[in-house]
């Protein structure tokens, strides 16, 4: 399959949470961030996300970066010569360094694309079996204990597969005691998003004993030292995010012992391709992965349902409702869970349709991005 991108679209889109999501690092109110529609010379579009935040909390990338890494880098580089596979574009990318939400914000539009022209789903162009993936739900820290367990009850009411619950110090030990006293049986993890230090050994020693499926990110976000130094301390399973960003991260990090479970984001590991590669190498190491969330849209939400459908994604995902974050997602129909279930659409690329209206409401300003012909 060659592909031509003939031009590219850019749109930076404001949508309100439906409400306030509060991690360590701070709190997410509206949500900003760059859609990139990539149409060929066939005018068949493929649609991707980037997961850049407004600020540089999470990692150091931010929407305005990714637009101008897009802008100046990344899309001359897709008009540069005909696609055969999107492996080559992220290959292409490699010349960049960094950057890795960029990058597949542009080369998951591109796998959309080439999945569409192939007529296949999005998930079976990725090599993925699954029909039906199965998902959790992560919980900002809440003003109130009470506040807490009342989100709970209605997530577990709602047939989510386990709860995740975020944490720092002052707001952790005293918290998932009370979140076990009253839900002993629920799938149980917490998410630190790199609020501790190896100082805070015996806090999160402490934890042990409530019986998590796993402490994500306790330690810095680019450590893997410390984390390797904690895991043997701890019976709690490592999880790793915000500390790997590519495949050799995730190698060094299972030499390391840094972590006996990954979390997945395509955004932050620079792409598709590269989940895949990383999916492959903790498979042969018998470690679990799940895809993590980045408070994504309709189209991020729908890359994310297809990476899931790999096997080694062993463990429920953060991908829920639409429904749960957006008063009007942009695609349709939007994620729906039953039972802690998403069906996997089977329509050619993502599988939903970008409901251009919804995308117009949302958009505060676009730019066209045309590949120069030959003369
Ligand atoms: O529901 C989601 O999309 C996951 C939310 C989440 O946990 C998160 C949201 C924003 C930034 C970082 C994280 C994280 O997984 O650490
Ligand atoms: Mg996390």
């Amino acid at each position: 399959m060659r592909l031509e991108i003939d031009y590219i679209i850019l749109r930076y889109l404001q949508m309100e949470l439906k409400a306030p999501f509060t991690t360590s690092f701070g709190t997410f109110q509206t949500k900003e961030f760059i859609l990139v529609e990539a149409v060929d010379s066939n005018g068949v579009s493929g649609w991707g996300e980037s997961v850049a935040f407004s600020a540089p909390w999470y990692s150091e990338e931010t929407v305005k970066t990714n637009w101008h890494m897009l802008e100046d880098f990344l899309i001359p580089l897709a008009f540069a010569e005909p696609i055969d596979h999107p492996s080559e574009l992220s290959k292409r990318f490699g010349a960049i360094r960094q950057n890795h939400m960029a990058k597949a914000a542009l080369e998951g539009a591109v796998w959309d694309l080439y999945a569409k022209r192939l007529g296949v789903p999005l998930y079976q162009a990725l090599g993925g079996t699954k029909r039906e993936i199965e998902v959790g739900v992560s919980i900002g820290i809440q003003p109130t204990v009470d506040e807490l367990l009342r989100i709970i009850e209605r997530y577990v009411t709602q047939g989510y597969r386990r709860m995740k619950v975020k944490i720092k110090p002052g707001w952790d030990v005293g918290v998932i005691r009370e979140v076990r006293r009253v839900f002993p049986d629920v799938p149980l993890m917490a998410d630190a998003n790199s609020a501790y230090t190896l100082a805070d050994v015996e806090r999160l020693k402490a934890l042990d004993e409530f019986g998590l499926m796993m402490i994500e990110q306790p330690l810095a976000a680019d450590d893997l030292v410390d984390h390797a130094q904690l895991q043997p301390l701890l019976k709690t399973p490592i999880c790793l995010d915000e500390s790997i960003r590519s495949f050799d991260d995730a190698r060094k990090a299972l030499h390391l012992g840094s972590c006996r479970i990954i979390n997945m984001k395509i955004g932050r590991i620079g792409g598709l391709q590269e989940a895949k590669h990383i999916h492959d190498l903790c498979r042969e190491h018998g470690v679990p992965v799940w895809c993590g969330g980045m408070l994504e849209a309709g189209v991020g939400r729908a890359h994310n349902i297809a990476i899931t459908t790999l096997e080694n994604f062993t463990l429920p995902g953060d991908t829920a409702a639409s429904s749960h974050y957006w008063e009007r997602d942009i695609i349709v129909p939007e994620v729906e869970v039953h039972n802690g279930l998403i069906r996997v659409p089977d329509a050619p690329g993502i599988g939903y349709e970008v409901d251009r209206r919804q995308v117009e409401r949302y958009t505060q300003f676009a730019k066209v991005y045309r590949r120069s012909l030959p003369a």
